[in-house]
């Protein structure tokens, strides 16, 4: 058993849309029974994330979804991880594919993110993955390397990767229902502790939450999270319904 603490992301992305489904969200989060060994942080819309901050129970975290490179400047339609500090928002989400694919950010940029987030003050979900050409291929391990390899160029200290959970999303398992099997989240993320422990320390390696994304389920999140390097999930479809609860206590005995 490990001694890293689990810990459960939901990624409520472009959601939700009325006020009224926000609410019922936040009632949903405020009145479930948490396990309290978990971590749970819940990243909204980032024009929500404030307020969702005000109204959510104070051991549950809120998360931004992205933030620039920045702190201020001319970079119209961009949030600075400065800005987030302030506004006390304690987490960001960094590298998801959807901002890989949709919006074109490349390994460096999102390891530059990472740089000035962790400078700010913030706590980073890192997301990696592969494609599903690529998983064919046999790329999968070589791909997270890669995504890996930019951040630990600019981020390499023990203090600074405490405050890094790495999310490992398998791009094929985002959205689709077509969840990584155990063992094919758990021989990816065994792998990408080695690279850890390989490119920056052991003690690091060790440390490092590293997280399952893709398809996560009431159904399925218990099997997933019975593996030795599954420390938790980042949840996206699942996290917007009453299954998100049973998610955050796959871990309870
Ligand atoms: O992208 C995800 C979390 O960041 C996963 O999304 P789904 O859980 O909807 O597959």
């Amino acid at each position: 058993m490990s001694s890293r603490q689990f810990f459960v992301g939901a990624n409520w992305k472009l959601n939700p849309c009325s006020r009224d489904e926000k609410k019922k969200l936040i009632d949903m989060l405020n009145n479930a029974n948490f396990d309290k060994n978990t971590e749970v942080v819940v990243a909204p819309p980032t024009l929500y994330a404030i307020a969702v901050a005000d109204l959510l129970r104070k051991d549950v975290k809120v998360a931004a979804q992205n933030c620039y490179i920045k702190a201020s400047g001319a970079f119209t339609g961009e949030t600075s991880p400065t800005q987030l500090t302030e506004a006390g928002i304690p987490y960001v989400i960094l590298g998801h594919s959807e901002r890989r694919t949709l919006f074109h950010e490349t390994s460096s940029l999102v390891a530059q993110k990472t740089r000035a987030a962790i400078d700010a003050g913030l706590s980073v979900i890192l997301c990696v993955g592969e494609t599903l050409q690529e998983r064919e291929s046999g790329a999968t391990d070589n791909v997270v390397k890669e995504q890996l390899g930019e951040v630990v160029k600019l981020v390499s200290s023990e203090e600074d990767w405490s405050k890094i959970v790495v999310a490992y999303e398998p791009v094929w398992a985002i959205g689709t229902g077509k969840v990584a099997t155990s063992a094919q989240a758990q021989e990816t993320q065994k792998a990408t502790r080695a690279y850890l422990a390989s490119a920056l320390s052991p003690k690091i390696a060790e440390s490092t939450r590293i997280i399952y994304g893709g398809s996560v389920n009431d159904k399925n999140c218990r099997e997933l999270a019975t593996q030795p390097d599954v420390d938790g999930f980042l949840v996206g479809g699942a996290s917007l319904t009453p299954g998100f609860v049973n998610i955050v206590n796959a871990n309870a005995s």
